[in-house]
């Protein structure tokens, strides 16, 4: 067993277990460190930096901007439609362009916002949501959670700048996963860079990205994370095989986990909260981490059909399997072994999160409970699917879904430890 010791404000340690190949977060206790130096891991006298280090280091920077609300005031003249540019300054078109941001939502589940704006309404919802899944087939309500009931009982204005990061995280996605994806080069990841720090900059494109600036200018919200996100595009332009789960990690970090450090400045961190800035922020990135790792456990299948294999190659070469049984797609002993460890892996971050979410303001826990909950099923119905997630796809029930509702709302009364 190697040893390497990050630099974290928890004190936490990476274990490496090479045999089952998985990473193990735990407390420094335990721990046989090598040495100690911030920033740098020893590993077998050879200095590397993990990218969970790298990561850690965005952790700290956007920890360290709370509180902070000299970000803002980016403004120029220089703009781009007419309508972005009169929305920075004319309120009533700022309030469209986040109605716009808003609307992105799939129809489908308007109807769950309404009836889940009360609780006298639930039964009703758990009754229309047990009907329309008998008649409908797969469906997204998670996302619906997320972005509705997920933001319910957020003010106004925080839920209006989650859903302008939903909007611009959903678009940026749509560059490689939508329907033009085929025509997306780096060039058009790097226009689109260049169009985040405009309006990073109070000169947004469209009206869009005038909602987004302007909840940049509110929220302590740096562009890093942002910028990390289209990191995660361009690798998953030019690369569809993960070395080992270092690589991997960083993938997780770049497309989901900053998605965790964008939301954290608008929930805010409870005013009571004795945990620190740095350890809720780490938390968000476990927990975008963890719904990164159990959404690609969950779509292997979909994901090998389109020729790419998001799991680390040296553990699945140490569990004796090979890309082509990945692309065969049989479940075999060894495959379930395999699953096994990852699932441990992804749940761990999952309890890693789970840290964190009394430490955020009261409004802001119970989506985020309930986000954390529902995601985590998942990894329940792969193993009741006997690890076969090559053609079925694991898939957690509406019913089921809308009965963890009260459950995450009974954990968000947790008052912060
Ligand atoms: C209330 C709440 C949870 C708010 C977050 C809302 C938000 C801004 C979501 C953006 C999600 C998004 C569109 C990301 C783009 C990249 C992407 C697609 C990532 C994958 C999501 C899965 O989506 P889906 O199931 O639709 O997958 P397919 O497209 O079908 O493949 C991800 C797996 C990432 C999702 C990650 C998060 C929502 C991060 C959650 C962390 C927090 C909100 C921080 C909570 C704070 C603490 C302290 C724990």
């Amino acid at each position: 067993m190697t040893t390497i010791v990050s630099p974290k404000e928890s004190l936490s340690c990476v274990l490496r277990f090479e045999g089952v190949g998985l990473n193990l977060r735990n407390k420094r206790r335990g721990c046989s460190f090598v040495n100690f130096s911030p920033g740098y891991s020893v590993l077998r006298s050879e200095v590397v930096r993990t990218s969970e280090e790298k990561v850690y280091e965005v952790v700290l920077k956007q920890a360290a901007l709370v509180g902070e609300e000299k970000l803002l005031k980016r403004r120029s003249l220089d703009h781009r439609t007419e309508d972005a540019a009169d929305a920075m300054t004319n309120p009533n078109l700022l309030n469209e362009a986040y109605d716009r941001c808003g609307e992105s939502k799939e129809s489908k589940w308007t109807i769950f916002i309404a009836l889940m704006a009360s609780w006298e309404s639930y039964m009703e919802a758990l009754i229309v949501t047990v009907r329309s899944s008998i008649t409908k087939k797969r469906n997204k309500l998670w996302r619906w959670l997320i972005m509705n009931s997920g933001t319910l009982l957020m003010t106004p204005e925080r839920q209006r700048a989650i859903w302008a990061i939903y909007v611009w995280c959903r678009r940026t996605d749509e560059l490689v996963d939508g329907p033009n994806a085929s025509h997306i080069t780096p060039m058009a990841l790097d226009r689109w860079e260049q169009r985040l720090v405009e309006l990073f900059e109070g000169r947004p494109y469209d009206l869009y990205d005038a909602a987004l600036s302007h909840t940049v200018s509110k929220y302590p919200i740096d562009i890093q994370p942002f910028k990390d996100m289209i990191d995660g595009m361009r690798l998953d332009l030019k690369k569809a095989r993960y070395k080992n789960f270092d690589e991997l990690y960083l993938y997780c970090y770049y497309v989901a986990g900053t998605v965790g450090l964008m939301s954290v400045p608008v929930m805010g961190i409870a005013p009571n909260s004795k945990a620190s800035a740095a350890s809720v922020y780490n938390a968000a990135l476990a927990l975008g981490i963890a719904n990164q790792l159990t959404n690609i456990l969950r779509d292997v299948g979909e994901d090998a059909r389109r020729g790419r294999i998001y799991l680390p190659l040296d553990e699945l070469q140490r569990a004796g399997l090979s890309e082509e049984d990945i692309f065969r797609g049989q479940v075999t002993e060894k495959w379930k072994i395999f699953m096994k460890g990852q699932i441990k892996r992804a749940r761990m971050f999952f309890n890693e999160a789970e840290k964190g979410v009394s430490n955020l303001n009261a409004a802001s826990r119970w989506p985020v409970w309930a986000s954390l909950l529902l995601y985590r099923q998942i990894l329940d119905v792969i193993e009741a699917n006997d690890y076969n997630n090559f053609t079925k796809r694991a898939y957690v029930g509406k019913a089921k879904k809308l009965m963890y509702l009260p459950m995450a709302y009974a954990r968000a009364l947790t008052i912060p430890s």
